[in-house]
């Protein structure tokens, strides 16, 4: 249910959560050539996050770190599962996709594509989140993923595979989050909550968790018109999804799907991109306490 009650687990998480942590990760993902769905630097990034996932991980039990295979393509998403406890067959997914792409196109194997925005931030967002819930030694009651999807620049492939599949299986998704372009502030808001392709209680849910949490900070909406990310993918199965985004539609990052998405070119700072960070340790924690 979307009762806000855990804040003595919450807020000691989010206060623990480091921007410069987050600016790590962004500078390490980045530093690929790209990130690409099809060349081997888009296949290094994903092994190395998978690496980085297993050890913040730390050995406990109940956290497998996984690749998704993709049968038409080289790269491979990467899945983090804490097994729920006891209401283990709900689960929650938090996503943000490894890929990433320069619109001038060129070979996959030389194309720039630092893609620190699009979709580093989202990735390293996540990686905090993890790192944080690991660090509280928080065990949820219903099972939290944490994916970094291939191929979401080339159609959502990655997403929708997956999706499907869990669809396909039946499994009891509960509530899905995207985070796709976290850390460049070009708006008066700090977060703006898309209307389209997400789902309307979940949305309310999000801006409740913001106001309890982050009471500081001014929530938008906006809408994409189009799938724009891979919130849609899991929409499209009947999953109820959220996106919260940087920016409104017209001041996101403008460099994006360029060699010039750079963490230099958001101020070498990931100050924006804490805030997502917190606000889906926030999502995660709320609903991943509620029990069967
Ligand atoms: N098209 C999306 C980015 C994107 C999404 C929403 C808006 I408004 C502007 C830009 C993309 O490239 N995702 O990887
Ligand atoms: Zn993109
Ligand atoms: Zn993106």
């Amino acid at each position: 249910s979307y009762v806000i009650d855990q804040q003595s687990v919450v807020t000691p998480i989010l206060s623990q959560m480091q921007a410069s942590n987050i600016g790590q990760t962004i500078v390490d993902l980045s530093a690929n050539t790209n990130r690409y769905y099809t060349s081997s630097s888009g296949v290094a990034a994903s092994n190395w996050l998978r690496q980085k996932w297993t050890t913040l991980a730390g050995g406990r039990a109940d956290i497998t770190v996984e690749q998704f295979s993709h049968p038409n393509w080289a790269q491979k998403s990467v899945i983090a599962t804490i097994q729920g406890t006891d209401n283990g067959s709900e689960v929650i997914v938090m996503g943000a996709h490894l890929d990433s792409i320069n619109q001038s196109g060129g070979s996959g194997e030389t194309m720039r594509a630092p893609g620190a925005d699009d979709d580093a931030s989202g990735v390293a967002s996540l990686t905090e989140v993890l790192r944080a819930l690991v660090q509280a030694n928080y065990k949820p009651r219903r099972t939290l993923k944490f994916m970094a999807y291939a191929a979401e620049e080339v159609g959502l492939r990655g997403s929708q595979e997956i999706a499907n599949s869990f669809a396909a299986a039946n499994v009891n998704v509960v509530g899905v989050l995207q985070l796709d372009m976290t850390n460049y502030k070009g708006a008066a808001n700090d977060i703006y909550l898309f209307s389209d392709y997400t789902d309307s209680a979940q949305n309310t849910f999000l801006s409740n968790l913001i106001a309890t949490y982050l009471p500081t900070l001014r929530v938008g909406t906006d809408r994409c018109g189009y799938a724009c990310s891979d919130h849609a993918s899991w929409n499209a199965k009947g999953y109820f999804a959220s996106m919260p985004f940087e920016a409104g539609m017209s001041s996101s990052n403008p460099y994006i799907h360029t060699a010039n998405d750079t963490y230099a070119n958001m101020g070498s700072q990931a100050d924006h991109a804490l805030k997502f960070a917190r606000m889906a340790a926030a999502y995660a924690v709320e609903l991943g306490s509620d029990g069967p």
